[in-house]
C-alpha cells in the first residue's frame, strides 16, 4: 500500500513548512480546476482516488463551490475526514457529510483574539458614529457640516451577547475593561466558570435589554433540523436571519447592532429598515450576508461601520489557525481521527 492522500482545497500562506512536513507521512495532492463544474468533473474522475482526509480553506469555495450535498457525493469513497481552516463552518453540509461517514473539523479558539479585537473595534466606533466625520474628513470637510450627534460612552452601557462562545467570551472581557455590563443568551446556560458573572437571559430579555447587541452564534441552516432532535423541538431551529424585522421590534430604540459572526444570522434588509427608521442608531459589520457584495442600504447609511471580513486577518491568527488545521489533518494521517471535530458530530 502507497502513502495516505491528502487534498488541499485552497491556498497554505504561512505555515508552509508544517505543512510540507506532512509529505513524510501522505502524499499531497492539489485540483487543477477553477470552478465547481471543473471540480466536480476531477472528482469524478478518480483523479483523488486514495485521498483520506481534505484540508480546506475559506477562500476555496471559489472553485470548489459549497461543501454541499452534491459535492460531498462526488467526493473519493476514500475521504472521512474534512479539516475546515475556520472557526465558521457554515460552507459545509455537515449533515452530508455525516451521512457519508465523514467527519468535520473546525478551528476554535486561535480565532478568539483577533475577531474579538474587531467586535470592539466595531462597537466602539458605532456607538462613538465614527464613520461620519472619519468620511467628511477625507472629503475636506473636517467631521462633517453640520457636524454629526454625539456619540455615546461605553462606560455603563448594556452589551448583550447572542451566542458566547469562544468569541463572545474573550469579547466580554475586552467589554468589560470598557465598563460595560454584559449579559447573554445561549442556547443553554453556561457553566458558572464559562459565564464569568455575565447574566443568562431569554432571547427576549436580550433584545430588550441590551443597548449593544452582538451577534456570535454560528450561522446555520438545516442541519440542526435533521441531526438533533432536542433543537428540532426548539422555537430557534436555525439561526439564520435570527434577527429580523420581528427581533429589531423588540429592542430599544436606538440600539447599536455589531455582527462578525457571518451575514445571514441577520436579515439585512430588515436592518436597513430599521436603521434607515432610526430604530437601530448605528451598527458595526465584519460579515455580509452575499459577500463580498454588501447591501446598497448599508454602503449609503453613514451609521454604518463597515469591515471587510477581517476578524482573524493578521498574520500571528492566520498563522495559528493553519497550524491548528495541519494539526488534525497530521491527527488522521498519524492516529486516524481528529483533534477536534464540530459541535454536530461531538457525540458520535
Ligand atoms: N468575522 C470573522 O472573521 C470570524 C467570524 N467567526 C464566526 O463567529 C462564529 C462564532 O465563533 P466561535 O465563538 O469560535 O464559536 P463557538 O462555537 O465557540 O461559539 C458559538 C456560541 O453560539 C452558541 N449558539 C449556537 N446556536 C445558538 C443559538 N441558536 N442561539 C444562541 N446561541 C447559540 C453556541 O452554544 C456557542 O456558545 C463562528 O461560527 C463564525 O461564523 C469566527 C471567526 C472569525
Ligand atoms: O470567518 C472566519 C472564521 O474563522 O470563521
Amino acid at each position: 500500500m502507497g502513502k495516505p492522500r491528502v487534498l488541499l482545497l485552497g491556498e497554505i500562506e504561512h505555515a508552509h513548512k508544517t505543512w510540507d512536513a506532512l509529505s513524510s507521512l501522505a502524499e499531497l495532492v492539489t485540483p487543477s480546476s477553477r470552478s465547481r463544474p471543473e471540480f466536480l468533473e476531477e472528482c469524478r474522475s478518480g483523479k483523488f482516488d486514495g485521498v483520506l482526509v481534505a484540508y480546506r480553506t475559506f477562500a476555496s469555495v471559489s472553485i470548489t463551490g459549497m461543501i454541499d450535498e452534491e459535492l460531498v457525493q462526488a467526493l473519493p469513497e476514500s475521504l472521512k475526514f474534512i479539516c475546515n481552516c475556520g472557526a465558521g463552518y457554515d460552507q459545509v453540509d455537515v449533515h452530508a457529510c455525516t451521512a457519508r461517514g465523514i467527519r468535520v473539523s473546525n478551528v476554535p479558539t486561535a480565532v478568539d483574539d483577533a475577531t474579538a479585537d474587531v467586535n470592539m473595534f466595531l462597537i466602539l466606533g458605532a456607538l462613538r458614529g465614527f464613520n461620519t466625520s472619519m468620511i467628511a474628513l477625507r472629503e475636506g470637510k473636517w467631521r462633517g457640516h453640520p457636524p454629526p450627534p454625539l456619540g455615546h460612552d461605553p462606560e455603563g452601557k448594556v452589551l448583550g451577547i447572542l451566542g458566547m462562545g469562544g468569541i463572545g467570551r474573550n469579547l466580554k472581557k475586552k467589554a468589560e475593561a470598557f465598563g460595560m455590563r454584559v449579559i447573554y443568551h445561549n442556547r443553554s446556560k453556561l457553566s458558572e466558570e464559562l459565564a464569568g458573572g455575565a447574566d443568562y437571559v431569554s432571547f427576549d430579555d436580550l433584545l430588550g435589554t441590551s443597548d449593544v447587541i452582538s451577534l456570535n452564534l454560528p450561522l446555520n441552516v438545516k442541519y440542526f433540523l435533521v441531526l438533533s432532535q432536542k433543537e428540532a423541538n426548539s422555537k430557534q431551529k436555525h439561526t439564520r436571519h435570527i434577527i429580523s424585522t420581528r427581533e429589531f421590534e423588540k429592542m430599544k430604540k436606538g440600539v447599536v447592532v455589531v455582527n462578525t459572526a457571518r451575514g445571514a444570522v441577520i436579515d439585512e434588509d430588515a436592518l436597513v429598515k430599521a436603521l434607515d427608521s432610526g430604530l437601530v442608531w448605528s451598527c458595526g459589520l465584519d460579515v455580509y450576508e452575499e459577500e463580498p457584495k454588501v447591501h446598497p442600504g448599508l454602503i449609503a447609511n453613514p451609521h454604518v461601520m463597515l469591515v471587510p471580513h477581517m476578524g482573524t486577518w493578521t498574520v500571528e491568527t492566520q498563522t495559528a489557525m493553519e497550524q491548528w488545521n495541519i494539526g488534525n489533518v497530521r491527527a488522521v494521517l498519524e492516529k486516524g481521527e481528529l483533534n477536534n471535530v464540530v459541535p454536530e458530530q461531538a457525540d458520535m
